[in-house]
């Protein structure tokens, strides 16, 4: 069983206080994948208050690049130091995570597609790692560097290793409606569209709407929900939305 998770950097991080870990959150979450029985798991996690401000500082996007290489620099380094907490936060709960930065390995073309070598990934899973990785600055052909957020690296790697089951962990309970309900599954764009609106925080990548919009593509069972239904998530139990296109 191959499980895809994303740990949204609004649930790893203070989103509002620059570049602070959410320590309690993530060793809970932590706890969580360690009490668990998947046999492959990939973790991903966002930028939250450390890529984000860095990108946006930078007045870099996913659709707007720079061609200084400070700011990729720096951009990468922020990325590096959450990387490094969310690994150590798994390590300690005994998970044999490890860390993967997309930017030494990927690179956008210059329609804007995404390549991710994924072989070193399926070696780490076959190894019994856990590899973990995050939304990142990443080459772009034409453009010097643009973000990658942690959701299309989501995509690539469910796709990739075709995965059984991919879940995005935010602080939402779910996709939620104009009432604030949760919507119990979403098969179509439409289902949601009237509420789903950009990040509260600042967030390059684009928030709700988009991550919907990409797992309404993939080709397996997708989950948003929060980080109280992690448990449920990764018992293989529907949690929060369930999304399938
Ligand atoms: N209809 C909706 N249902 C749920 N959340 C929504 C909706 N519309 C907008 N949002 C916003 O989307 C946010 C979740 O997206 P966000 O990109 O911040 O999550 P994340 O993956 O945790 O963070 P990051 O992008 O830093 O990894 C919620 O905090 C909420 O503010
Ligand atoms: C801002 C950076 C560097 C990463 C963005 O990843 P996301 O938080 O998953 O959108």
């Amino acid at each position: 069983m191959t499980v895809i998770l994303k740990l949204g950097g609004s649930v790893v991080t203070e989103k509002d206080q620059p570049e602070t870990v959410a320590d309690d959150r993530l060793a809970d979450l932590a706890t969580a994948v360690a009490d668990s029985d998947v046999s492959d798991l990939v973790v991903v996690h966002g930028g939250g208050s450390f890529g984000h401000p860095h990108a946006a500082e930078h007045c870099v996007s996913s659709t707007d690049g720079t061609r200084d290489p400070e700011a990729v620099r720096d951009i990468a380094a922020a990325m590096e130091t959450l990387n490094r907490a969310v690994v150590g936060a798994l390590a300690d709960a005994g998970i044999p995570a490890v860390p993967v930065h997309p930017f030494s390995t990927g690179f956008r073309d210059t329609d804007g597609d995404l390549h991710l070598p994924t072989d070193q990934v399926a070696a780490m899973l076959d190894e019994g790692f856990v590899p973990v990785l995050h939304g990142d600055v990443l080459t772009t052909a034409g453009q010097g560097a643009t973000i990658v957020s942690g959701d299309d690296l989501v995509s690539a790697l469910a796709t990739a290793l075709a995965a059984d089951r991919v879940g995005l962990c935010s602080t939402v309970p779910g996709v939620l409606d104009a009432d604030g309900d949760v919507v119990p599954e979403i098969t179509a764009f439409e289902d949601a569209a009237d509420a789903l609106g950009e990040s509260d925080a600042t967030d390059v990548t684009g928030g709700m709407a988009a991550k919907v919009r990409a797992l309404l593509d993939l080709g397996s069972p997708a989950f948003v929900f929060g980080p109280d239904a992690l448990d449920a998530f990764l018992a293989g139990d529907d949690a929060g939305t369930r999304i399938r296109g």
